[in-house]
């Protein structure tokens, strides 16, 4: 993957990478003795749960990445969505603890960034008005980065071949109406939550919205140069 996003940016194609780290969160979590519990694909957050979280995130996957990316002959800059208040958020629901909604995405440190030839690479966290961090769900913070961006393209990857109906097979276009539907009758669940529902968010900014399965190789590439997905296209 990350392989595709150094080839694409040396073709001249600006990419802005957002990451999450749901397992490896648990992971950690669970190595440290503390519950993990979800509501709607979102991680319920105390003040013990969001160290965790952000240990991982900032300290573990995203300089991870940002070394695979320099080894691989790419220029990546790390970062979250704290740093300079990119990412402008409130507490989403009490019952969720630290877990933000976003209000607003000032893009301009990004822009500067990609200008400079760098692929940032950005951790899901952004900061209340008070300068609380929060713990923001990774497709959430994408769908607000793409928009604020103005990006021509939001590709997410995930685990699956796209969205599917019970039988497992591929449902190529999804609308609003039938997503809606999809959720109603709990086709679509869990982690798939909130991966579609900022998909629809993404869709009034981005023209171009699409979820694709991150184990298929070169899907990045697939994407950009073939004009057919290969997963499931989000369509007005
Ligand atoms: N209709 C659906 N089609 C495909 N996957 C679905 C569907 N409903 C729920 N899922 C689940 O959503 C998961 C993807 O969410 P998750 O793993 O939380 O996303 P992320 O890629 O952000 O880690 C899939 O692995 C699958 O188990
Ligand atoms: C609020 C919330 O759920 N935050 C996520 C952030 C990481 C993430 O989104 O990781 P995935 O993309 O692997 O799911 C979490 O704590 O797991």
């Amino acid at each position: 993957m990350l392989q595709d996003i150094v080839w694409l940016h040396a073709c001249g194609i600006k990419v802005v990478l957002v990451h999450g780290g749901g397992p490896s969160i648990n992971e950690w979590l669970t190595k440290f003795n503390i519950p993990v519990h979800f509501e709607q694909g979102l991680r319920v957050t105390d003040a013990q749960t969001l160290n965790v979280v952000r240990m991982v995130l900032c300290g573990q996957i995203n300089q991870e990445l940002v070394a695979m990316t320099e080894q691989l002959g790419g220029r990546a800059v790390g970062l979250s969505g704290m740093d300079d208040h990119m990412i402008h958020a409130h507490i989403a629901d009490e019952r969720l603890g630290f877990v933000g909604a976003v209000d607003t995405v000032d893009a301009s440190l990004l822009e500067r960034i990609c200008d400079d030839g760098y692929i940032p690479i950005i951790a899901p966290l952004g900061l209340d008005e008070n300068g609380q961090c929060l713990n923001i769900n990774a497709d959430v913070a994408a769908s607000h980065i793409a928009g604020a961006l103005r990006a021509d393209r939001l590709i997410f990857l995930s685990n699956v071949r796209g969205i599917c109906q019970p039988d497992g097979s591929l449902i190529p276009e999804l609308n609003e109406q039938l997503a809606h539907e999809l959720i109603e009758h709990g086709v679509i669940s869990g982690g798939m939550l909130p991966k579609v529902n900022a998909c629809l968010e993404a869709l009034q900014d981005v023209p171009c919205v699409h979820i694709v399965d991150g184990r298929m190789a070169h899907v990045l590439l697939y994407e950009m140069l073939e004009s057919q997905t290969v997963g499931t296209q989000f369509i007005r």
